[in-house]
């Protein structure tokens, strides 16, 4: 057997390369690199993957990175929501998803389709076949001369595929499944914002897309209303089995979801999952965990409630322990 004396240099390094600088047999190395080209891909069965995406925005010579390496999977039947301060970059985000905007760099894939690499064609077929999209005003939604049952018809007509008679059927399937079937035929001045709002799901939902998004959809409303929009996404997502992203500031809404992502500076930072636990007695209580997001460089952002409460910047101080890993404020000055 061939021993070559190969000692870890860059063409080895990389996460998951351990022992790269010792010697390894001819052998050995092409283990690795088989491994390597098998590893599945990064979000390889997600129906969102955003691989390190990046949005610079130059406005008279003045850049601004709203989007600095953001990873993001989304598996398929998701409901999440996406919450951060004003300007941590989620409609720059939504936007990119929705196929209005196109990254400066990084990798963004939702349902097969690549977001970076679709021509102006692909793009508009992209827009009116796979994503579906909800704006906060209510007036954006939906087309002011046209009944609901009209404004749900009209990406059906504008795809072309079904007949007259399918596309006001599933028109009133949607309505009715929204819960708002009664008003099918009134214009949207003659709705109050929650119907509004509800017909515009049904309209995004009119070419059975893959994913919905949803941009404050409930930012207009009371919180009545906005539970009543919430109910309506929550419906589609278990009817129908569409993958929803909402962006939203309602607590409300972001405490409903199994899973709430925050963008802070323009990447995930971190997330809240929540599930069902059932006690002894079998009472169902929801248990909300927290995590953050170690990005493939293997960088964390501590969330900023943490480290401000124990005085941590610039340097922490880490311990390696058999099943965590130790934070603790920098303690260098008092060694
Ligand atoms: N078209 C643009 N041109 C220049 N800068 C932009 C543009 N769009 C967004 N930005 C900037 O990018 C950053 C992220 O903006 P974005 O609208 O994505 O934030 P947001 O989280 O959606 O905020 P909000 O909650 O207030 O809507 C901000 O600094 C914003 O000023």
């Amino acid at each position: 057997m061939t021993k070559t004396g190969i000692q870890g240099g860059a063409g080895t390094a990389g996460p998951g390369n351990t022992g790269a600088s010792g010697d390894a047999t001819l052998e050995e190395l092409e283990r690795r690199a088989t491994a390597r080209r098998d590893r599945p891909s990064y979000g390889h069965d997600a129906l969102i993957a955003c691989d390190r995406l990046v949005r610079v925005f130059t406005t008279d010579g003045v850049e601004v990175q709203a989007l600095q390496g953001l990873d993001l999977l989304v598996k398929e039947g998701e409901l999440m929501a996406l919450v951060g301060a004003s300007g941590s970059g989620k409609s720059t985000l939504m936007n990119i998803l929705a196929g209005l905007d196109v990254p400066t760099a990084g990798a963004a894939r939702v349902a097969g389709r690549d977001l970076l690499a679709m021509d102006g064609g692909a793009r508009l077929r992209y827009r009116r076949e796979v994503v579906g999209f909800v704006w906060q005003q209510t007036a954006r939604n939906l087309l002011p001369y046209l009944t609901a049952a009209q404004n749900v018809a009209l990406p059906m007509q504008l795809r072309g595929r079904s007949k007259a008679r399918q596309k006001t059927e599933r028109a009133e399937e949607l309505l009715a499944m929204l819960g708002i079937a009664e008003i099918r035929d009134r214009r949207p001045h003659q709705l109050s914002g929650g119907q509004q709002q509800r017909v515009a799901i049904a309209v995004a939902l009119a070419n059975d897309p893959a994913v919905l998004l949803a941009d404050e959809p409930t930012g207009e409303l009371d919180s009545a209303t906005g539970e009543q929009v919430f109910a309506a996404f929550r419906r589609a997502n278990e009817e129908l089995g569409t993958t929803i992203v909402i962006v939203t500031h309602d607590q409300a809404v972001a405490s409903e979801v199994r899973r709430t992502v925050a963008i802070r500076d323009g990447r995930t930072s971190s997330e809240v999952l929540r599930r069902t636990e059932v006690d002894e007695q079998g009472r169902e209580s929801l248990v909300a965990r927290e995590y953050a997001m170690l990005d493939r460089a293997g960088r964390l952002q501590l969330p900023a409630e943490y480290t401000q409460a124990l005085g941590m910047e610039h340097r922490v101080a880490l311990e390696l322990e058999q099943d965590h890993i130790g934070v603790w404020p920098d303690d260098a000055d008092r060694r």
